[in-house]
């Protein structure tokens, strides 16, 4: 067993469920999130050629494990990423998360669906400037037409460290701190999946790794199953499995990998950047935990 397989001790192991993850049909009902056959081209109606952004990908997401997704620039990290978290429809294949089919459900249920049962994290953080961390927090639940209860928004807060800032601004935070705001604000409705498009990509290496340390609880402590999209090794080394796309398919995984195996790894999907480049060593700055 390479050392790439060896699964570091305190995490879950996601396990290889043969070829990227894809169990038999026993294990796609109960991963978190599954996709079969999953397609996904643009501009299909234009005059250019439509792009292949996805093409064929099945590939599960077993419950209480974290997920990096990597690959070059236009390799189709963000159109998975999107296509699993009903934020896009896929023009083939099928998509379940947390036991739903995805594919069936109305604009109107997809939305439900997604406020309910999706939490996410965006590397611009997207918190309303001008509301508290608290009401932030609280936002999806009034848009969907609950009242957030007060200490159960105290909780989600407490949970990602900031006791205390409830009734802080954004513009009064540090971006580590604006992000676990957006962290707690995805966990408030109790989602059993978080999606994170480059959770770190705007933060300096400490706040960087406080979050990523708090992606890491959700997993571990939590139970939750979570997904993050990343171009940086040192983050994706907080992850149990890597999975490398090229060309809008699935290439290659690697679990419990160190910073530097993957970005060898990365290295060898982008030829051209690669040649000349000297190795990248361990992070943009997140650090890693091996
Ligand atoms: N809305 C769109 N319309 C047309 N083409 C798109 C659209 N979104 C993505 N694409 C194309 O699909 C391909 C995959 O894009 P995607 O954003 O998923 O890649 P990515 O790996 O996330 O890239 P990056 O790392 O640069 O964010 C690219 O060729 C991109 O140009």
């Amino acid at each position: 067993m390479s050392r790439d397989h060896v699964i570091a001790p305190h995490r879950h192991a996601a396990g290889p469920e043969g070829g990227y993850g894809v169990p038999g049909p026993e294990g796609r009902l109960t991963a978190a999130i599954a996709l079969e056959g999953v397609g996904k081209s643009y501009n299909t109606t234009g005059a250019s050629p439509a792009v292949r952004a996805l093409d064929d990908v099945s590939v599960t997401f077993g419950r209480a494990t974290f997920t990096a997704v990597m690959g070059p620039s236009g390799s189709g990290k963000s159109t998975l990423l999107q296509c699993a978290a009903g934020l896009d429809r896929p023009d083939a294949g099928r998509v379940r998360v947390d036991g739903t089919e995805l594919g069936p459900l109305s604009e109107k249920e997809l939305t439900e669906f997604r406020r309910e049962r999706i939490g996410f994290v965006f590397q611009a953080f997207n918190l309303l400037g001008s509301l508290t961390a608290a009401q932030n927090v609280g936002l999806p639940l009034r848009l969907a037409g609950r009242r957030p209860d007060r200490r159960a928004v105290r909780e989600a807060l407490a949970q990602v460290g900031l006791a205390g800032r409830e009734e802080h601004l954004p513009s009064q935070m540090s971006g580590g701190q604006q992000q676990r705001v957006a962290i707690a604000r995805a966990l408030i409705a109790k989602p059993q999946v978080v999606f994170a498009d480059e959770p770190t990509g705007a933060l300096d290496s400490g706040s960087g790794r406080t979050v990523l340390e708090q992606l890491r609880t959700l997993v571990d402590v939590q139970g939750r199953t979570v997904v993050m999209v990343t171009h940086d090794p040192g983050a994706a080394s907080w992850a149990d499995r890597v999975l490398f796309l090229a060309d809008g398919r699935i290439r290659d995984e690697l679990h419990g990998a160190g910073a530097q195996r993957i970005a060898e790894r990365m290295a060898a999907l982008e030829p051209a950047r690669a040649h000349g480049t000297p190795e990248r060593p361990a992070a943009d700055g997140t650090g890693s935990p091996r």
